[in-house]
């Protein structure tokens, strides 16, 4: 059986970007699991994924997997998929790890890391919310557009293997931390996300969209909700704090088109249910997140169901 140092699983916008500090961090092997054979055979072509940053370009010689064809072992998995394509991976997981893997869950929103915490108990899992703005030009070209942290951490005590992860990336250039209390950055992530990715997506616009007059308006009343929801997991969030965390990363994500945003202009379900639906849920009736929901639904149905 081969063993691998380090695995993707999903290589899209931010599977390319994980690729891209993986590598320079020393690992040259580095299976990418993909969905579609169409990704596989591109990449070939082109003989490895393209990241752009800044003004460079890098060629990363990935190994290109089909996810229905597993190669071997991983120490570490780096999961990417969407959330709601996350329950597909769980097999191919299995089938790539053993007991001294680590898992990390990178996917936006609650949902995803307390499905795999759920469905893959005797392996460790970590999740981590992303600091970084990427977008998929294409199958085998990533722009990566700025931000370079990921805060990880284990909800079911330390492991090391974080740490040893962390060693790779840093040395890569990201600035990957791990924490002790990842579920308090989860939910500040939660309100960066809440407020970019639908204000986004409804307007088809650049991240910087929010920093406009209306688009601080609505965050406002975004982030009041998030503070009643997280309140009743025992999390007190300061409105001031997290709306100045919003805008430095809408700022510093300027350029980028959010992952939601993308969706909706790549005509597919976006993440919203484990982003504002997931808001809403706590808040009750009247909520600006249920409307705002509602809404991304609505935009969605309208391609979906070719109206
Ligand atoms: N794009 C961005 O700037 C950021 C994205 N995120 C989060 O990161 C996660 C990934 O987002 P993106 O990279 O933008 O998504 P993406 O849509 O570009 O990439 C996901 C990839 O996973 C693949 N996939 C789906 N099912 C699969 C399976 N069973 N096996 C293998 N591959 C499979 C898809 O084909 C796709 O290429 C999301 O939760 C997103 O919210 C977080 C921060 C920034
Ligand atoms: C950080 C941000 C807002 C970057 O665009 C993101 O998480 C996303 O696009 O989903």
């Amino acid at each position: 059986m081969q063993y691998y140092d380090l695995c993707i699983v999903g290589g899209g916008s931010i599977g390319g970007i994980i690729a891209y500090y993986s590598f320079r961090g020393g690992i040259t092997s580095i299976p990418v699991y993909y969905r579609s054979i169409e990704s596989i055979e591109a990449i070939m072509k082109n003989g490895g994924l393209t990241i752009k940053y800044g003004d460079k370009e890098y060629l990363l010689p990935i190994i290109p997997v089909h996810h229905s064809k597993p190669i071997g072992k991983c120490r570490f998995v780096i999961n990417t998929v969407k959330a709601y394509h996350v329950k597909d991976t769980i097999n191919l997981m299995h089938k790539i790890t053993d007991e001294d893997s680590l898992i990390l869950m990178l996917q936006n929103g609650f949902g995803s890391l307390e499905l795999v915490e759920e469905k893959m108990l005797n392996r460790y899992v970590a999740g981590g919310v992303v600091f970084i703005g990427a977008e998929r030009i294409n199958r085998y070209y990533i722009l990566h557009h700025g931000g370079r942290t990921i805060i990880a951490g284990r909800r079911k005590g330390f492991t090391a293997k974080l740490l040893e992860l962390m060693n790779i990336l840093n040395r890569g250039g990201c600035d990957f931390r791990v924490t002790s209390n990842i579920d308090l950055y989860r939910w500040i992530k939660l309100g960066v996300n809440a407020v970019i990715n639908p204000l986004t997506a409804i307007t088809r616009s650049k991240n910087k969209i929010v920093l406009t007059q209306y688009g601080r308006i609505l965050a406002e009343k975004i982030i009041d909700e998030l503070i009643i929801a997280a309140e009743k997991y025992g999390f007190k969030l300061d409105k001031k704090k997290l709306l100045t965390t919003i805008f430095r990363g809408a700022k510093n994500t300027s350029e980028n088109y959010s992952s939601m945003a993308q969706d909706i202009m790549n005509n597919k379900p976006t993440e919203i249910d484990y982003i504002n639906g997931f808001i809403a849920k706590h808040v009750g009736e009247k909520s600006v997140n249920e409307v705002i929901t509602l809404i991304v639904h609505l935009i969605e149905e309208s391609y979906m169901k070719n109206h």
